[in-house]
């Protein structure tokens, strides 16, 4: 199936992070998402285990009124973007502005910066990501899907700051973190 690379945010490595925390696993060869897809996962943090119920939506332009469904019953948001793709960071902000005008208020916001193992062709420095994601209080990391780099760091600082905002219990399963990967 042909790639809409540069399209939305299609291509940025939203369901290879997915396959990498969930499965451990990377896929050279991944289908770009149609609609969305579901998964889940238990992981502990501190003493406790926390499920993930995680909504991987299509990056794909076409999908993009999809998206709502998932973020409004969501926690949490990661959005994600490609280091090497300038105009990948722009679409990252267009969605920020869409979650703070339509999604739940308080949601999570977390940014990865993904591919961070082809850092010789970045086009998108570090130090803007991280400047962008104080001014709006998110968490920001880069992360490499393949390289298995910091995909669990990111989960983990969603979950902490999940617990400050009080959307998970400090009671193992007793609420899941529902959250979307728009
Ligand atoms: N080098 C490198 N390639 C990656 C990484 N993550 C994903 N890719 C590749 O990037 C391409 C797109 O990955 P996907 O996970 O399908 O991207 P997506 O954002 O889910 O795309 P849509 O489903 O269209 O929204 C695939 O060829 C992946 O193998 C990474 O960390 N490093």
């Amino acid at each position: 199936m042909p790639r809409l690379e540069g399209e939305g945010d299609t291509g940025v490595g939203k369901s290879s992070i997915v396959c990498r925390f969930v499965q451990d696993h990377f896929d050279h060869n991944i289908s770009p998402t149609i609609g969305a897809s579901f998964m889940t996962k238990t992981v502990p943090c501190g003493n406790e285990l926390h499920k993930f119920l995680i909504w991987d939506t299509a990056g794909q332009e076409r999908f993009h009124s999809l998206a709502p469904m998932y973020y409004r019953g969501s926690a949490a948001a990661v959005i994600v973007y490609d280091i090497t793709k300038q105009d990948s960071f722009h679409t990252l902000k267009k969605w920020v502005k869409e979650l703070k005008e339509h999604g739940p208020e308080n949601i999570v916001m977390a940014i990865a910066g993904n591919k961070c193992d082809l850092s010789d062709i970045r086009e998108v420095p570090l130090k803007d990501a991280k400047e962008y994601a104080e001014s709006i209080g998110a968490v920001v990391v880069e992360t490499s899907a393949k390289n298995a780099i910091n995909i669990e760091e990111l989960f983990q600082g969603i979950i902490k700051i999940a617990l400050v905002k009080k959307h998970v219990s400090t009671r193992p399963r007793t609420r899941p973190l529902a959250m979307c990967i728009p």
